[in-house]
């Protein structure tokens, strides 16, 4: 199915939920120049279902005018929500996507890839610094800890397999109070288990909405849900 649409992973149409839902992308960024632009974080891009999606909605229109448009992947088949049309018209900057993974991941057009561990402060630097002078309006995490082999541990719902999610959770969200733009946006995937209410308190106390989301294309017996904070109050 993703396939049939241009899309690598499934997980594209889970993006594409949120982003019809809420503005997310509803960057403040048109009358910018390119090096004081906003731009997007995601964490954990690979294989680059996400990464694709982020690179149609921000550079679809600019894209249409560049001279190799055999390179672009298929155009969405879903109509974009006003909130989006507008940022299609935002002046070209062409690495508003900044992406990491631990994972290699094979290259989306417009989307600056770190191979690394989120959680590595080297890796976090590299972020900072490509970053630059630029604000950051979104940062997005669908990390989740991948497979160590042991069936416990790898159990989605298991204490370790929550326990290590939310640390990777905790660790966006101390990322995002340190580089993210006021009234900015946070998504994080998060798995049902005893932390999340915490996680939402924390969540509640920073940004001005907070909801909790789990998109039709998440796998129905998967624990994954999604929180969406959006509105960051930035009271640093
Ligand atoms: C569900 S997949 C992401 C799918 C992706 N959003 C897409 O649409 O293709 C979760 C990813 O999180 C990555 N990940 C897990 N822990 C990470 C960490 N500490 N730093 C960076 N990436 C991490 C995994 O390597 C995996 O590729």
């Amino acid at each position: 199915m993703a396939r049939q649409h241009g899309y690598r992973a499934r997980s594209s149409f889970k993006l594409l939920h949120l982003l019809n839902k809420y503005p997310l992308l509803n960057l403040p960024s048109k009358s910018l120049s390119p090096a004081n632009q906003t731009v997007v974080i995601e964490c954990g891009s690979a294989p680059g279902g996400w990464s694709q999606v982020l690179s149609h909605v921000l550079y679809s229109q600019q894209q249409t005018t560049r001279t190799s448009p055999e390179t672009l992947s298929k155009p969405l088949d879903q109509k974009l929500p006003d909130s989006l049309e507008k940022i299609l018209s935002a002046p070209f900057d062409y690495n508003r996507v900044i992406s990491v993974d631990i994972l290699e991941m094979v290259p989306v057009e417009g989307v600056d890839f770190i191979c690394g561990d989120f959680t590595n402060p080297i890796i976090k630097q590299e972020i900072t610094q490509k970053i630059g002078s630029r604000k950051v309006g979104l940062i997005l995490s669908d990390m989740a800890p991948n497979l160590s082999g042991n069936r416990l541990v790898d159990d989605s719902k298991s204490t370790a397999s929550i326990y290590h999610s939310l640390e990777l959770c905790l660790d966006v969200l101390r990322f995002a109070e340190n580089y993210l733009d006021k009234d900015g946006s946070l998504v994080l995937k998060y798995f049902m288990g005893q932390n999340h209410t915490e996680l939402r308190n924390l969540l509640r106390k920073r940004f001005a909405k907070v909801h909790s989301e789990k998109p039709p294309s998440s796998r129905k017996e998967s624990s994954e849900q999604y929180f969406v904070a959006t509105g960051y109050l930035a009271n640093k």
